[in-house]
């Protein structure tokens, strides 16, 4: 991709979710999203520090104007600042930002640290400045009417005086917003209060907005959109998630640190913040505290499949909130309320985290209705470039998955990586997209004219294009091998006269130089823009076979970082700091390095290798005689 990840600059809130109404009652992808914007809109611009400032735009406006705006309402700075909307690095011309849109602003070339106060207002009554309701819904969709009566009602409990509680689980700032008669009606999570965000209210501080979060490929500030993300997805709301919106709320009970050390402010004045607002669902447990074996097995397939589609990497026992069907106390049938899926649509491929997987109804085949619904999904564009891959790559793979048979479990265990000897190990799912992009490499090079595009930015070349004859010794082709899959779907790897073969013993090459200086690296800056020469190594990570795979050592084992639940069990007492607790997952597939010109032919490829891995996958479940047989005579 062109695109520069080097994100916390330049592409703070993912919020091309907004460029479109979707599409109330299909759940067919819509492809021509674009619209053309009204003369005046109004927008939410947040500073990375979290303080948000409505307005509207004029037609005459630009970034400019909306910086001084800015500087005057909150008495920020805003020389060598950036304005983003989501991907899009806002220098002027306004046009593309839609009615009700959340932008950001930010500094540039500063480095963040958890010392480093970013711009903060100073103690401006802010709220006289700001002509917006105390509540707002962001983003236009019918799929937010049923937030509206909520909000409505939260209003008039708030004129009314009745305080939001705090909610004291969980790693972010949450709370509980309750209509004029006390009913908590809906849990408000602030973007700026995640973990490790300026706000955090429970020590877990240390990170600007933009910077990689709890997950690596979650930024900080933007689980809330996933939230949303999430219940758009949720088609004909199969999966039940709780209606859910961004709003800018406006209330003196959310957090507000002093930007230098994660110390709260004392002074509670209103604040307004942009925030994730999801119907507050009464339950009597999560599935942490339940048996489940009385789980319905469609509603575990329908979050399954919404969790494989988002490539969730969050869904543990507490994520799923179960009502008793029988209120009258019986212990019949229960439903199951998927919530918290902040943590879903990563930038890259993670290892994500089904607690499903090993339920029985899990292995149930699918039933023909889930099987129909499945069909037609499509993929909907409206998200950042990055986590909008993986949503298409997650789409198709559930939907050949299901095409071939598959069960739930199966296609789970396909995307869960395996841990060895304390190390982590690209999932199948991972190492057919590393075959992929081996091929799409390969096919690429067989095209020397298209040669540059594979690694290298348009103007950017690493390598000469000599003509030397293979060396047997350093000849990447044969090094690698091709792989079962290869061999089988006869695609067009092999290079003529030699000439790609010289060049991929050369990349080899550099990228076992490049593996080495990137050491540490990575870590560092996990979203830095793949420079040309650092692009090639996520490609030489395909190094492999599919089957019984010998990935290179560098490539192969990641140590296991402690997850995210060590944290959760942690207590939230003192201040964490984000570098010290983040857990460092392995990016083993980078589908956002991948230029935009070859997603096509490596999507493509993918697909083509699903067939023989779904093989395999069904080949390994036969083979597990230990497990119990699960068949569609099991009764739940
Ligand atoms: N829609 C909802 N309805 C009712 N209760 C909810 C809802 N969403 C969340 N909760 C409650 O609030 C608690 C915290 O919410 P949530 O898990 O989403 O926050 P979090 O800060 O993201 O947590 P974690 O750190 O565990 O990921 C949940 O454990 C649950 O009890």
């Amino acid at each position: 991709m062109s695109r520069n990840l080097d994100g916390p600059v330049q592409t703070q809130m993912a919020v091309a979710i907004f460029k479109s109404p979707l599409r109330g009652d299909h759940y067919h992808g819509s492809k021509g999203l674009e619209g053309k914007p009204a003369g005046r809109r109004r927008v939410f611009v947040q500073t990375e520090t979290g303080s948000v400032l409505g307005m509207e735009l004029d037609r005459g406006d630009n970034a400019h104007t909306v910086k001084r705006r800015m500087q005057l309402a909150l008495n920020v700075s805003t020389e060598e600042s950036s304005l983003t909307f989501g991907d899009l690095v806002l220098n002027n011309d306004l046009s593309a930002v839609r009615h009700d849109s959340p932008l950001l602003l930010t500094r540039n070339h500063m480095h963040r640290s958890s010392s480093t106060p970013c711009l903060s207002p100073c103690g401006k009554d802010i709220q006289s400045r700001d002509w917006s309701d105390p509540i707002e819904i962001l983003g236009q969709s019918n799929h937010f009417d049923r937030m509206r009566p909520l909000v409505k009602g939260i209003a008039k409990g708030m004129k009314k005086g009745v305080e939001p509680l705090p909610v004291h689980s969980g790693l972010g700032g949450a709370y509980y917003f309750r209509n004029a008669r006390g009913e908590s009606v809906a849990i408000v999570k602030p973007t700026d209060e995640e973990p490790f965000a300026p706000n955090n209210p429970k020590g877990f501080v240390g990170k600007a907005l933009g910077q990689p979060g709890l997950k690596r490929s979650v930024r900080v500030g933007e689980t809330g959109f996933r939230e949303v993300a999430a219940y758009l997805l949720d088609y004909d709301h199969f999966a039940n998630v709780p209606p859910t919106a961004l709003v800018k709320i406006t209330h003196s009970i959310f957090n507000v640190n002093d930007g230098m050390n994660g110390n709260k402010v004392k002074t509670k004045n209103q604040v307004s913040k942009i925030a994730s607002m999801q119907q507050f669902i009464q339950h009597d447990f999560d599935a942490s505290d339940h048996g489940t074996s009385s789980f319905p097995v469609s509603a575990v397939h329908r979050i399954g499949i919404l969790d494989i589609r988002i490539f969730n990497t969050d869904r543990h026992a507490g994520n799923l909130l179960v009502r008793k069907a029988d209120q009258s106390g019986g212990f019949g049938q229960v439903e199951l309320i998927p919530i918290d899926h902040g943590l879903c649509l990563p930038e890259n491929l993670e290892d994500p985290y089904f607690e499903w997987i090993h339920w029985p109804q899990a292995s149930i085949p699918f039933s023909d209705e889930e099987i129909d619904y499945i069909r037609n999904l499509d993929p909907l564009p409206m998200i950042r470039e990055a986590c909008l891959r993986v949503l298409v790559l997650c789409t198709v793979f559930l939907k050949e998955a299901v095409s071939f048979g598959l069960c739930l479990a199966e296609i789970g265990l396909m995307m869960t990586r395996e841990f060895r000897g304390g190390e982590e190990e690209p999932s199948e799912l991972e190492r057919v997209c590393i075959e992929a992009m081996r091929l799409t490499v390969e096919r690429e090079l067989s095209s020397p004219k298209n040669f540059p595009k594979a690694f290298l930015g348009d103007d950017e070349f690493l390598f000469d294009l000599d003509c030397e004859e293979p060396d047997p010794e350093t000849d990447f082709t044969q090094k690698v091998g091709l792989g079962d899959f290869a061999t089988r779907l006869s695609l067009p790897f092999g290079v003529p006269n030699g000439f790609g073969r010289s060049l991929l013993s050369k990349l080899e090459e550099a990228i076992i130089e490049d593996d080495e200086e990137d050491d540490g690296e990575e870590a560092k800056a996990p979203f830095s823009k793949p420079q040309a020469s650092k692009r090639a190594p996520s490609i030489s990570k395909l190094s492999v076979s599919m089957k019984n795979t010998s990935l290179d050592d560098k490539v192969k084992k990641f140590p296991v970082a402690n997850p995210p639940k060590a944290l959760v069990t942690t207590s939230s007492s003192g201040h964490r700091s984000a570098n010290e607790q983040l857990p460092s997952s392995p990016s083993f597939v980078k589908l956002a390095d991948i230029h935009d010109e070859d997603w096509a032919i490596f999507l493509e490829t993918f697909q083509e290798l699903l067939g023989p891995a779904f093989a395999e996958r069904r080949a390994v479940t036969s083979a597990q005689k230990q497990l119990p047989r699960l068949g569609t005579s099991c009764k739940f």
